[in-house]
């Protein structure tokens, strides 16, 4: 018998869901189509995600998939968005070089060396899996794709690896309208692109993907949410760096223990991950098959410091990475305020202003003209620009040493005019810290129809979470006979008009209607038969139960979004 992963791939191809794209043309590996019921499921994942971040408060952004070489030059990505590759000598191929190592010696390769797996490839002879050929040395292969912007090609582009820049490099008008008031979130749904050594395993291994990313800018010194007590009952299952080093398994605990007993770092990453977990139920993935798994320090990206990965269970993939919840520190706003020049600082105002003590120092003129001539005033103005630990240093050596040289000058203490002066200060500039909900669609797209699936006896269905589903309500006339056929599409126009996805289909036998709408996780199917012209009464049939009850036609529209959508 075929495996789940098999009738699924069958199921999605057949009825309109997803499959690989170009197919006429042979296929590329690492695209994928969305048919018409899949591209309707995807936009239902995404709507939800939306909703639960515009519940937070935050905003949504649409930035440019192209982005010039400068963004990611500051971000790191150029120089460290890289995977080990290797490739056979004698056909060509090439792989990814720590998984073949992996797979060859069932070890751990995060974080190695391109040196050190082309010494583990020597040492265990590790050999082409295509055709048994020698391999190159392994090298560093960066996962953007490059593009030219303008027609004389002299300005280097990328396709984004993740939309995330697109949010940092428009930090300053996003403070302005989130008026310099921290915390506030920014998220942006849209493509992303990699160019990935080997997809594989369907779409969870794509090289053009979906993402739905929220960077939420907070102060580092304030690590409370300030609704956590909403959340803090959460049980979570965990899988903690230490637990997966030791081989001790997941553990189960409410957010607020996880943070009393610093699993989690704070309440503010705690309050986000009870967030993921609650709009991937909202999605329809069962509690059973969601769990947290911090990345070890070794496979965190460059730019963070902690990640949690939201991990949803596969029967053929096992665990699969769908949601990292990265902890960026003040990495990118940094780098992009070095790169640019721009000022990306947010200004916090005290409570109460603060009074704090300041050196002002100066040279002074009358003493020092003669000696520095022309170049007293820039002198003077070099000092002016120093912060204070620079002063504080110079009135150290002036103390101890009684002299300084500055440009070649010596200069003695009486040259100096140096002052302590009583500052009110009303606030500071800080860089804020981002903490980064990254949601992939592709991969929960896959493991939501994976985890929906049920195989019985007589038939395969979707049970799809009911207001997921992407036909929401079949129309079936008993028979395709009149006055069932007019009444049936009556009733099907009426649905459609009153905001359901809804179909009307009167080919074949009800019972062979029924088992196709079934398969695709219609949840409700609504007979019209012999007695509905009697009394104006229809039947409405439970997916997952297949039982009939029987309603009035003007009562359908208000049943059915009950039953669907619980309101
Ligand atoms: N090649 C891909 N195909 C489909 N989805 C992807 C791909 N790469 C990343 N994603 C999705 O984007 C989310 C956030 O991206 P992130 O950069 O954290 O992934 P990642 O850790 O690099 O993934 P992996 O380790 O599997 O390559 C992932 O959790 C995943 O759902």
């Amino acid at each position: 018998m075929a495996d789940k992963y098999e009738i699924l791939q069958d199921l999605m191809r057949r009825r309109g869901f997803a499959w690989g794209s170009f197919e006429i043309y042979g296929g590329t590996r690492g695209f994928y189509d969305y048919g018409p019921l899949g591209a309707t499921i995807k936009r239902k994942i995404e709507q939800k995600i939306r909703e639960a971040f515009q519940r937070e408060g935050f905003f949504e952004l649409e930035t440019p998939d192209i982005t010039p070489e400068k963004v990611f030059i500051a971000s790191g990505h150029v120089d460290k968005f890289v995977d080990p590759l290797v490739e056979c000598r004698k056909c060509g191929a090439r792989f990814r070089a720590d998984h073949l190592v992996e797979e060859a010696l069932g070890i751990d390769t995060e974080g190695m060396s391109a040196d050190h797996l082309t010494r583990l490839i020597r040492e265990h002879d590790i050999k082409c899996p295509e055709c048994g050929g020698e391999l190159s040395d392994v090298w560093y292969f960066n996962l953007m794709f490059e593009t030219k912007i303008g027609p004389y090609g002299d300005q280097k582009g990328y396709l984004r690896p993740e939309t995330a820049q697109g949010i940092f490099v428009n930090f300053r008008r996003l403070n302005a309208f989130a008026r310099n008031k921290l915390p506030f979130g920014v998220f942006q749904i849209g493509k992303a692109y990699r160019n990935e050594i080997s997809p594989r395993q369907g779409m969870l291994r794509l090289r053009e993907f979906t993402q739905a990313e929220a960077e939420i800018f907070f102060n580092p010194k304030e690590t409370e949410h300030p609704h956590f007590d909403e959340v803090k009952d959460e049980v979570l299952r965990l899988y903690p760096i230490e637990n997966q080093l030791k081989n001790l398994g997941e553990i189960e605990m409410t957010a607020e223990e996880a943070v009393k007993k610093g699993y989690i770092m704070n309440t503010f990453f705690a309050y986000y991950m009870v967030m993921v977990k609650r709009v991937l139920l909202d999605i329809g993935i069962p509690e059973s098959a969601i769990r947290f798994r911090q990345q070890l320090p070794e496979e965190r990206a460059h730019y963070s410091s902690d990640t949690w990965d939201v991990e949803i269970h596969s029967e053929r993939f096992g665990w699969v990475e769908c949601v990292g919840i990265a902890y960026r520190g003040d990495y990118d706003l940094s780098k992009h305020m070095k790169m640019s020049g721009a000022d990306l600082t947010v200004l916090i105002h005290y409570d109460e202003p603060k009074i704090v003590k300041r050196l002002v120092v100066s040279l002074n003129m009358k003493r020092v003209g003669p000696k520095l001539k022309g170049d007293a005033k820039r002198i003077n103005e070099l000092i002016q620009s120093w912060d204070e630990e620079k002063l504080r240093n110079l009135v150290d050596v002036l103390e101890r040493d009684g002299r300084i040289t500055i440009e070649g000058y010596e200069l003695e203490k009486d040259d100096f005019i140096i002052k302590e002066v009583e500052e009110k200060i009303t606030g500071e500039k800080i860089v804020p810290h981002v903490l980064e909900p990254s949601f992939g669609i592709d991969r929960p797209f896959y493991l939501l129809l994976e985890n929906s699936l049920v195989i019985e006896d007589d038939r395969t269905y979707l049970r799809l979470k009911k207001d997921m589903a992407p036909i929401e309500v079949a129309v079936l006339p008993l028979v395709a006979k009149e006055p069932l056929k007019s009444i049936a599409y009556e009733v099907f126009r009426k649905l459609q008009k009153a905001g359901f996805i809804a179909v009307y289909d009167e080919k074949d036998t009800i019972g062979r209607r029924y088992i196709r709408y079934d398969e695709i996780g219609t949840p409700y199917c609504v007979t019209i038969d012999n007695q509905t012209p009697e009394d104006g009464t229809v039947t409405i049939r439970d997916r997952d139960t297949r039982e009939q009850v029987r309603v009035k036609i003007e009562e359908l529209p208000e049943k059915l979004r009950e039953l669907i959508f619980g309101e």
